[in-house]
């Protein structure tokens, strides 16, 4: 199979000083990705850019920043955005397709599959797809620039064996570059723990969202995934190639040994909760120490109406979230049976398939 790859491409490296979209930023990355295509590798490019785009058009000084007008921007700017793309990248003989998504979309399963085989068969007939999130009726990717996780998502769900994630900072630093000096890159990074999350911080720029928190929360989503991660900056011919090949100029996120099958991936970082089922300490080492599976005779008190089948949430006495799994109870059930030993469970219930509340293969831990 060939190489794949999933690019993202920041609003701070497609925009002018004045706000709006930079046409020859478009031009130069449209080369970049025939370049790395004509390299023999599979791209999905996802883009931000719509907001800055289309805000001028309908009459805002500068890029605006309340929900609605983001929305109202995004709708007119993805258009142009679109128009812009297939202009530059027809030069090179390459057409290209526009995907939209939200994050529920990835919530849904079927949803995911659909999406999926959509973007399975434009790569198979060599078409571009570019990704966009659903600006227009998706809140809370206004609110916290998700397309980090976006392209995270994407990268998990076409197997990707990379993703770029390009900004406009040339990787993570110990610090914000822009307010400290003595900054140093990281170049790479095996393991995301507390203190790498600790020295990412917020938007550099007024028209990126996120920042360096959300590309690495995206790193984290992707490594569970198995995708190497790249985050830096590809603004001279060549760049994106060498980012492909392991020599960009940035930071390396090679945490493969965190990949999860993709039943687990789903359940940790997509799925909604219903419910949240309190456990005992007893309970707690079972299940996180040891592996085990969640019994009835540990749960302590159920939150919320869930049916059998649903994903629920764990957490201990002190309301500290220890993962999520899929639950062979109703929620009606659990408060019957909770606190009692498995004997007592089959004696209560008249048609007992399965005696875990939640079972360890259908289980992901979410303690640090
Ligand atoms: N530790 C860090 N290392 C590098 N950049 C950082 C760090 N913490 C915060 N940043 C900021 O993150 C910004 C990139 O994120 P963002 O503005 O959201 O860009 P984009 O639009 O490309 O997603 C950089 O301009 C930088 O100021
Ligand atoms: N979906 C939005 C992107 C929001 C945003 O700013 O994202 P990013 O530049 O990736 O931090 C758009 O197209 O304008």
């Amino acid at each position: 199979m060939q190489h794949r790859i999933v690019i993202k491409i920041g609003s701070s490296s497609l925009t002018t000083t004045e706000g709006g979209l930079n046409r020859e930023a478009v031009s130069f990355f449209a080369s970049e990705l025939a370049d790395l295509r004509k390299a023999g590798y599979q791209i999905v490019l996802v883009t931000s850019g719509a907001v800055a785009a289309g805000f001028r058009e309908i009459g805002y000084q500068e890029r605006p920043k309340l929900l609605h007008e983001k929305q109202a921007a995004a709708a007119v700017g993805q258009a142009l955005l679109m128009q812009t793309y297939r202009e530059a990248l027809v030069q090179h003989g390459i057409s290209a397709a526009q995907v939209l998504l939200t994050r529920s979309d990835f919530q849904n399963r079927k949803r995911m599959g659909n999406a999926s085989m959509a973007l399975e068969e434009l790569l198979g007939r060599g078409i571009l797809p570019i990704i966009n999130e659903n600006d227009t009726v998706s809140v809370d990717e206004l609110k916290f620039g998700d397309n980090d996780t976006l392209s995270a998502l994407v990268g998990n769900l076409i197997k990707a064996d990379q993703l770029l994630i390009l900004t406009d900072m040339d990787g993570l630093y110990t610090k914000d570059p822009r307010h400290d000096p003595h900054a140093e890159r990281i170049s790479k990074v095996t393991e995301i723990t507390e203190e790498i999350m600790g020295v990412a911080g917020g938007a550099g720029s007024s028209v990126g969202t996120g920042g360096m928190r959300s590309k690495i929360e995206a790193a984290k989503i992707a490594s569970r995934g198995g995708v190497v991660v790249f985050i830096g900056k590809a603004d001279t011919a060549g760049d994106l190639l060498a980012g492909a090949q392991g020599r960009g100029r940035g930071t390396y996120f090679d945490t493969r040994n965190a990949a999860l099958p993709r039943k687990k991936q789903w359940l940790g970082f997509l799925s909604t909760p219903l419910g949240s089922l309190t456990v005992d300490d007893g309970a707690e080492e079972a299940i996180i120490l040891h592996g085990r599976s969640l019994l009835p005779v540990g749960i302590r008190s159920v939150h919320g109406h869930f049916q059998t089948g649903d994903v629920v949430e764990v957490q201990n006495r002190s309301g500290e979230v220890l993962g999520r799994g899929i639950v062979n109870y109703d929620s009606d059930q659990v408060q019957q049976i909770m606190g009692l030993p498995s004997s007592e469970v089959m004696k209560l219930l008249n048609d007992v398939h399965r005696l875990e509340v939640i079972h360890r293969d259908e289980w992901i831990s979410l303690k640090p």
